[in-house]
């Protein structure tokens, strides 16, 4: 078995649930502290006039109504990112990963298929997401991580052109909850499916022509 299989991860790997409570709810009230903290650092700097620049509170308004209506907007997933691994470190987080995920990811890397993450959640927040989960660090089975920053929009096809000439080879897959993404990487030549899991929001999805499961342990 060859080839890459690229991950979302909300909705995919792990619940809507404990990105939006978990991580979200870590992240609201942190937000105001951690650009007063870091206004210096390039990426907060960069990140704030993105959004407009402002005072912390302006900034801290728009960054709390992205988060109240899912707006994955870059600068919000930059802050975030920064904000959840310094909890990850400090071990105040932990991920959440559907039961079917640890094992499939664990036989697939054995039979020697590759894994990467493309996720609107920044890459800074990716890997200590896959490093600290209840089923250990898988954060060891990805190889490469893209996010919205160095792949481009998960929405448009562009995104899944940049990340194949990153990655090589033809055999490319995409596994996601959401039909707009699957869309766009199809049309960039991809193999795609849809990940319609129970209790999540993409439970009646129109998943269109992408072939669909309900769990890791369905795909061959
Ligand atoms: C652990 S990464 C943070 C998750 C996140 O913020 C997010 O927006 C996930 O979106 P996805 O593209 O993976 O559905
Ligand atoms: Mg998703």
């Amino acid at each position: 078995m060859t080839g890459w299989t690229v991950l979302d991860i909300e909705g995919t790997t792990s619940s809507t649930e404990s990105v939006h409570v978990g991580l979200y709810a870590f992240a609201r009230p942190r937000l105001g502290p951690w650009i007063d903290a870091n206004r210096d650092d390039p990426e907060v700097r960069a990140a704030v006039e993105e959004i407009g620049g402002g005072t912390t509170e302006e900034v801290v308004k728009v960054l709390h109504d992205w988060m109240d209506h899912d707006v994955k907007a870059t600068p919000l997933k930059t802050l975030q990112g920064r904000i959840w691994a310094a909890g990850f470190a400090a071990g105040e987080l932990t991920a959440h990963f559907f039961p079917d995920v640890a094992p499939a990811l664990r036989a697939w890397h054995a039979e020697g298929r590759h894994l990467a993450v493309f996720s609107s959640g920044s890459v800074s927040a990716q890997r200590p997401w896959f490093a600290h989960t209840e089923d250990g660090d898988l954060s060891v089975l990805v190889e490469r991580w893209f996010d919205t920053v160095n792949a481009g929009p998960k929405r448009e096809a562009s995104s899944y052109r940049r990340i194949a000439a990153e990655l090589g080879g033809t055999d490319l897959l995409f596994l996601s909850d959401v039909p707009a993404e699957l869309d766009a990487a199809a049309a960039a030549g991809w193999r795609t499916t849809g990940l319609r899991r129970p209790g999540e929001p993409s439970e009646d999805a129109d998943f269109g022509p992408h072939p669909v499961v309900t769990s890791f342990g369905d795909l061959r």
